[in-house]
């Protein structure tokens, strides 16, 4: 990091929040909280330190109201008492904040100041700073509906750069009435050390900027956690190349120029973007040569008693989805009649762990084994995007494939059979969308309180997100375990009564050892 003399960047200095977007809002008297303190001469912590009913509740105490008068030490936003720092010209991330003192961990470094605007202006105004070429962001999150820009005008925290592990973090805190951002220490900082937070969040669908923050858990990215981010970022759709995240114009901050996305960065530490051979067969760089079991592989079915004599018989137990209609059974070995359950590919959407197929998958035995069975099974599967291994992030939406239900239902004789798996496989629909739904509910509030690392998630809405997500992993066993159950248990339809369905010149149902 050198210090130069170089030219300041423009911009309007200001040292409180500008309100051109709405009122300031003016605080009404029965809204103001009076702590306990009073000022005692021989106690320095008594006038609104950190025992300060305010001060717990990051809340700052309204002059004239507080007992401590001018002792009040719960007023650094109001009081601009920020600590000593000095901007400098860094390598390659443009300008930066450095501590032009000792700073000690927990303390108010400054605020950060710009005008405050809609979350939709924010967006907005991105996207326009992108089109003028403007390749700094300076838009921070301030709640769920309103951002801060420091853009054109803002306080030196503007200058404040990411990174991935930071010695700062941003806190909220009530200041008559109005929600401020402020910059504070995470850790003590000796005199000249670059102050840093983690942007986490911030990014609203403009520039993306490759971090160069070193750290050794760096995202690659900026704003690599933000809900712009994401939504711009994640959506992958089947031959629509507006999705494809090489087409997302990039900049090193160094530079000027957008430059293709590198890939390498994107997956992060020992990922990689799967290699699409001739035959759309997706390979794992990681391990070169074998197959992407986990994503790729068909999921196949045997009827238990093909190659063990050990599994002479299985109990399945009722689903309680359906328990009322169907009774348990007890499994008897029919012939071996291998088959593969086809995948049909199908845009849904995912969060965080719901990928029963693939666990099932595992688990069912011989599964692995049968995976590079035959070429033709391989390429019985419709050929897939890889979804890259990034790291600290869940992807929002995704392709993924999905069991083929109507086509597995005409493989099996019994109409009971068919019934149970078409039933749970309602119900998963309709735990999956009313997962969707409270997906886009929850999501405001989830950011907020990941970002802030305060508990703003309703408990009656964590409550709810935690039933529908329980309910979507029951929904997802039960229909696994019912396709399960009834390949196994019930008879399929003999290889003369089911016309072999062939897709690219291949088969991809074989009944019959
Ligand atoms: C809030 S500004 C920080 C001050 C900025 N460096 C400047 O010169 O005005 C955020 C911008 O700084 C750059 N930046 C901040 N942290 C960075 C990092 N870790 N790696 C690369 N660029 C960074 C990016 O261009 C980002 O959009």
């Amino acid at each position: 990091m050198e210090e130069e003399h170089i030219e300041a960047p423009s911009y309007i200095h200001i040292e409180s929040n500008d309100f051109s977007y709405r009122r300031h809002k003016r605080q009404k008297e029965e809204d103001i909280v009076v702590c306990e303190c009073q000022y005692d001469i021989l106690d320095p912590e008594s006038p609104c330190g950190d025992r300060c009913l305010n001060f717990l509740t990051n809340t700052e105490c309204t002059p004239g109201y507080c007992r401590c008068g001018v002792y009040c030490k719960n007023q650094r936003f109001q009081k601009c008492q920020y600590a000593r720092t000095r901007l400098v010209k860094t390598e390659g991330r443009g300008w930066g904040l450095v501590a032009d003192e000792n700073i000690m961990a927990g303390q108010f470094v400054i605020e950060y100041c710009g005008e405050v605007i809609s979350w939709k202006e924010a967006k907005r105004r991105s996207q326009a700073y992108e089109t003028q070429g403007l390749k700094d962001a300076y838009i921070i999150y301030l709640n769920t509906d309103e951002s801060i820009d420091a853009t054109r005008k803002g306080s030196i925290a503007r200058f404040i750069n990411h990174s991935c592990q930071p010695n700062c973090e941003t806190r909220k805190w009530n200041v008559l009435g109005e929600v401020r951002v402020g910059i504070f220490a995470k850790q003590d900082i000796p005199y000249g050390t670059e102050l840093s937070y983690d942007y986490n969040f911030e990014w609203f669908g403009g520039v993306m900027v490759r971090c160069l923050c070193g750290a050794a858990s760096c995202s690659g990215f900026l704003g690599a956690k933000s809900r712009g981010f994401q939504e711009a970022t994640y959506l992958w759709e089947d031959d629509d190349d507006r999705f494809s995240v090489e087409n997302i114009p990039l900049y090193d901050s160094a530079d000027d120029e957008p430059t293709s996305i590198n890939k390498e960065i994107l997956l992060g530490n020992g990922g990689s973007i799967a290699q699409y051979g001739n035959s759309d067969t997706v390979q794992n760089t990681e391990n070169p040569g074998t197959a992407n079991t986990n994503e790729f592989a068909p999921m196949i079915v045997e009827q238990f008693a093909a190659s063990s004599n050990e599994l002479a018989t299985m109990t399945v137990e009722p689903l309680a989805a359906s328990s009322n209609e169907f009774t348990p059974m007890t499994i008897e070995p029919l012939n071996a009649i291998p088959m593969v359950a086809r995948f049909a590919e199908n845009g849904s959407t995912e969060h965080n762990a719901q990928d029963s197929h693939v666990t099932l998958q595992n688990s069912v035995p011989e599964a692995a084994n049968h995976q590079n069975q035959t070429e033709s099974q391989n390429k019985a599967l419709v050929p897939v995007k890889p979804i890259p291994k990034r790291r600290g992030r869940k992807p929002k939406r995704v392709v993924r494939k999905q069991l083929d239900i109507p086509d597995i239902c005409d493989q099996l004789v019994s109409s009971v059979a068919c019934e149970e798996i078409l039933y749970c496989e309602e119900v998963k629909n309709q735990a999956a969308s009313e997962i969707d739904a409270l997906y886009d509910e929850i999501r405001p509030a989830i950011e907020e309180h990941e970002r802030d690392s305060q508990d703003s998630v309703s408990t009656s809405l964590a409550e709810k997100w935690i039933e529908a997500s329980c309910c979507k992993y029951k929904a997802d066993f039960d229909l696994y375990a019912a396709i399960i159950k009834n390949i196994a248990s019930t008879p399929l339809r003999s290889k003369d009564d089911v016309a072999p369905k062939e897709q690219n010149g291949l088969k991809y149902l074989e009944n019959g050892s």
